[in-house]
């Protein structure tokens, strides 16, 4: 491989996706490979806030209905602009909760244990507050989590086997919910093979695409999935906090939600103030309460960009980024015993590089006092996510020279090899 910083420069001129970056607000000399975890602010995305606080300023309450982005409409216009990002039909996805909590309003809705099918399946890999949720619906309707949540195992620690999950997709299992990429090893599940070998068995299956919305592309309704949910802010770069989002199939349309709120309602009929709920003929049945429109609104920015860039080129860029990367890590830091346990093929490698390193906690430090940003995992994973949408090729090399000077001269032993508070 060419392994000459000129050849990074050539790489970035030929990119396509090259001027988005300038719509970022990047720190003076940082270089930010932190963007699976939070995503940094566009200018799009900041005018999209500006523009939402004017809108109340000016309009006050008939800023629900008034003004460019009528607030009572926001959530299903933000969903239907989501929806080609994730290969769904407009009105299958909404805006809406946080991630947690629309997997709790999913599960509340899609698990219906019966004498036969009572288990929920997922993986012991996935990311806890999915797994505290899981459990926590298992107990509500009677179940106990240790024998009704079956986690399937990783051969190695890192990543999974359709396989394995397959088998696992036994008689007595009524849902499964896994991970769209899973946040340490950035593996992609196949997803259209594991909706299919679920529905022939009759489970019902849904996916969390924290890491995999905005930067690998999805075909939801052409698998079938029944349900998925996310987060907006990290590779969709939302800001923090900011509003997630869900897709229903709409096979399922026209069901009363797991747990209903005056904006589970169809449009028409939620300000008769009756009683008996009318839910949305759409996914816009899964919403609850009033819709955070602050924190919904640096939305309108970001998605106007992924629109502009389009998902498969994002892709093509990512792929490029990741595998430009991990043939420098492997052409400079073969001496310093890093283990990149993410997938090196195209088909499952997700939009980030997980390395491993016995002394990752202080090597991270080292990092970010030379302004690169990386993610830590505890015990001892190096998260890198080069994002296509704002960086480039010649910071991926960057990276790696200064990686391997911090290595040569092991100045990580300046710190100490514990974790902050989050990373
Ligand atoms: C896979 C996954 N699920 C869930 C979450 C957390 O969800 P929430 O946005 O509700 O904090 C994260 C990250 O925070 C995540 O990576
Ligand atoms: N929501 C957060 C709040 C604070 C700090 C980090 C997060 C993350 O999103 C972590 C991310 N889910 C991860 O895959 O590590």
């Amino acid at each position: 491989m060419n392994t000459e910083k000129t050849y990074a420069n050539q790489l970035d001129q030929k990119d396509n996706l090259k001027d988005f970056r300038k719509e970022f607000y990047i720190s003076n000399g940082t270089i930010y490979l932190d963007g699976n975890s939070l995503g940094i602010l566009s200018m799009r995305a900041e005018q999209a806030v500006d523009d939402a606080v004017n809108a109340w300023k000016k309009y006050a309450i008939d800023g629900w209905t008034e003004g460019k982005h009528p607030w009572f409409y926001l959530s299903e216009k933000l969903g239907s602009m989501t929806a080609p990002l994730i290969g769904a039909k407009k009105d299958e996805v909404i805006v809406t909760g946080s991630t947690t909590t629309n997997m709790h309003q999913l599960v509340a809705s899609f698990y219906k244990p019966n004498n036969k099918k009572t288990k929920i399946l997922a993986d012991e890999l996935n990311f806890p507050s999915d797994i505290y949720a899981l459990k926590s619906q298992l107990k509500l309707k009677g179940y106990d989590p240790d024998e009704h949540l079956i986690q399937i195992k990783s051969r190695n620690g890192n990543t999974l086997e359709t396989e394995d999950i397959v088998k696992a997709m036994a008689d007595d299992v009524a849902l499964i919910v896994l991970p769209g990429v899973l946040y340490r090893s950035g593996q992609i599940l196949d997803m259209e093979r594991l909706t299919k070998e679920a529905h022939k068995r009759n489970i019902t299956i849904g996916f969390d695409l924290c890491h995999s919305i905005g930067a690998i592309p999805h075909q939801l309704s052409e698998w079938g999935v029944d349900f998925a949910f996310w987060c907006t802010y990290k590779h969709l770069n939302a800001g923090p906090g900011s509003v997630a989002g869900l897709y229903v199939n709409q096979k399922h349309f026209g069901n009363e939600p797991g747990l209903a709120g005056w904006f589970s309602s169809s449009k028409e009929k939620q300000f008769d103030m009756e009683h008996t709920l009318t839910p949305a003929e759409d996914a816009g049945a899964y919403q609850i309460g009033t819709p955070h429109l602050l924190s919904a609104a640096p939305l309108l920015g970001s998605l106007e960009m992924f629109k502009e860039a389009g998902i498969k080129q994002v892709r093509q860029k990512s792929l490029e980024l990741t595998h430009y990367l991990m043939e420098l890590i492997d052409s400079e830091l073969s001496d310093y015993n890093f283990t990149v346990v993410s997938p090196t093929d195209e088909v499952t490698r997700g939009g980030h590089i997980f390395l491993e390193h016995k002394e990752a906690a202080r090597i991270c430090k080292a990092l970010k006092a030379d302004g690169i940003v990386p993610d830590f995992r505890t015990p001892n994973g190096i998260r890198l996510a080069p994002v296509a949408l704002y960086n480039t090729f010649e910071e991926v090399w960057k990276t790696v020279h200064i990686l391997k000077q911090i290595m040569k001269e092991e100045r990580y032993k300046r710190y100490e090899n514990k974790r902050g508070v989050i990373a």
